[in-house]
């Protein structure tokens, strides 16, 4: 399969033979790493550049080896996990929801490229300012919905909403991250899950007493948790102990400030209800008039990528510099592989999205 392609695909097709130099080996050719922007259990995010556009990415580095031993769930959990986070990543494209580009995997590690988010996360904004004005939260509030009415309709629960999660691009819009405890059992997500995860001062009352609960539901407390966090600088329901910080949860009780405004107070109070059948819906929220106010329209959860077919600028754009006929680019960009070309189709796609003429760098 190698005696079809130009000298720049042979080094394509070589780079992804990993050999077992250098952990970061499966990578050479195709990105060029830089310094270490985060690192959590078992993963560690670097960033790096795409080296046919020049575009930066973040890169999320697991280690197979690892997983199962950091955490206190057996192996065969968590790898499923990251292979659950792959496939969900896979099928959601939306302005609010952190892009996968590419997925490599060699016998030991896995490595997932990510949209370039150099704003950081929610949460520190948040900390720097101590709590956000009404209007700002607001910006940031029609984004989330945006981005979870997405997922919904998608058929998928996020089922870890919170600040941490939620990460500013280059121009200060929020993308959604970390799909690993996200459903989407067969059928939909109407499916009761039985699973507790996520972080338990954003989770659901129900979730937390280890009821059945519907993932949209469990989504939309956190919503509410989210929502005061911006408002209100702290945490609506907060305690060291395990145990009270449930009590609380379960109470539904918490303290309004006396700078929140009404508006804000019955929205909170829609979102933060103990019963999940009593719960404000994401379709209801779309319109609420807290989020509406100073907006003429709706929230719109659409996703604002073609969805369907390829664009033929960049085709055109990959067929010159590859010396290959666009047709047969065309058919390899439409197997959505999540290979390099994936990455470098997605990539200029972005760079045409940012008003720059989609380019790859020559003699690449
Ligand atoms: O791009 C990311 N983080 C990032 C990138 C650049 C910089 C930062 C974070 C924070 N310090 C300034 C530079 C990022 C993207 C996706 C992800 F899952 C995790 C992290």
């Amino acid at each position: 399969r190698y005696f079809c392609c130009s000298r720049s695909q042979l080094l394509i097709k070589f780079a992804d033979m990993p050999q077992q130099s250098s952990p970061y080996s499966a990578l050479d050719g195709q990105y060029q790493l830089h310094q270490t922007i985060g690192s959590g259990g078992f993963a560690k995010v670097k960033l790096a550049t795409h080296l046919l556009t020049g575009e930066k990415v973040a890169i999320k580095m697991m280690d197979k080896r690892q997983l199962g031993r950091l955490t206190i769930s057996t192996p065969q959990e968590d790898l499923p996990r990251i292979y659950l986070e792959i496939e969900a990543m896979k099928q959601l494209s939306h302005q609010h929801v952190c892009q996968l580009y590419q997925v490599l995997e060699t016998d030991t590690k896995i490595f997932m490229v990510l949209e370039y988010c150099p704003g950081g996360e929610l949460f520190d904004y948040i900390v720097e300012r101590d709590r956000l004005e009404e209007d700002e939260a607001r910006v940031f509030f029609r984004q989330i919905t945006s981005a979870v009415t997405y997922i919904h309709t998608m058929g998928y629960a996020h089922r870890d909403l919170k600040p941490e999660n939620l990460l500013l691009d280059e121009d200060q819009q929020l993308k959604l991250i970390d799909f690993g405890l996200c459903a989407n059992p067969t059928g939909g997500m109407e499916q009761k899950l039985a699973t507790c995860c996520g972080s338990p001062a954003y989770a659901a009352p129900e979730l937390v007493s280890g009821k059945h609960y519907l993932g949209s539901e469990a989504d939309i407390w956190s919503m509410g948790v989210l929502l005061y966090a911006l408002l209100c600088g702290f945490l609506p329901f907060d305690d060291e102990n395990l145990g009270a910080l449930y009590r609380k949860i379960q109470s539904g009780f918490y303290e309004t400030p006396e700078w929140l405004s009404d508006e804000s107070r019955e929205l909170l109070a829609a979102m933060l209800q103990v019963d999940p059948k009593h719960r404000v819906t994401v379709s209801q929220l779309v319109s609420h008039p807290w989020l509406s106010t100073g907006h003429t329209r709706p929230i719109d959860s659409r996703s604002i990528y073609k969805s369907s077919g390829v664009d033929e600028d960049v085709i055109t754009e990959v067929a010159v510099h590859q010396g290959k006929s666009r047709v047969a680019v065309r058919q390899a960009v439409c197997r959505w592989g999540y290979d390099y070309l994936t990455a470098t189709y997605l990539l200029m796609m972005a760079q045409k999205r940012a008003g720059r003429t989609p380019r790859l760098l020559p003699g690449r």
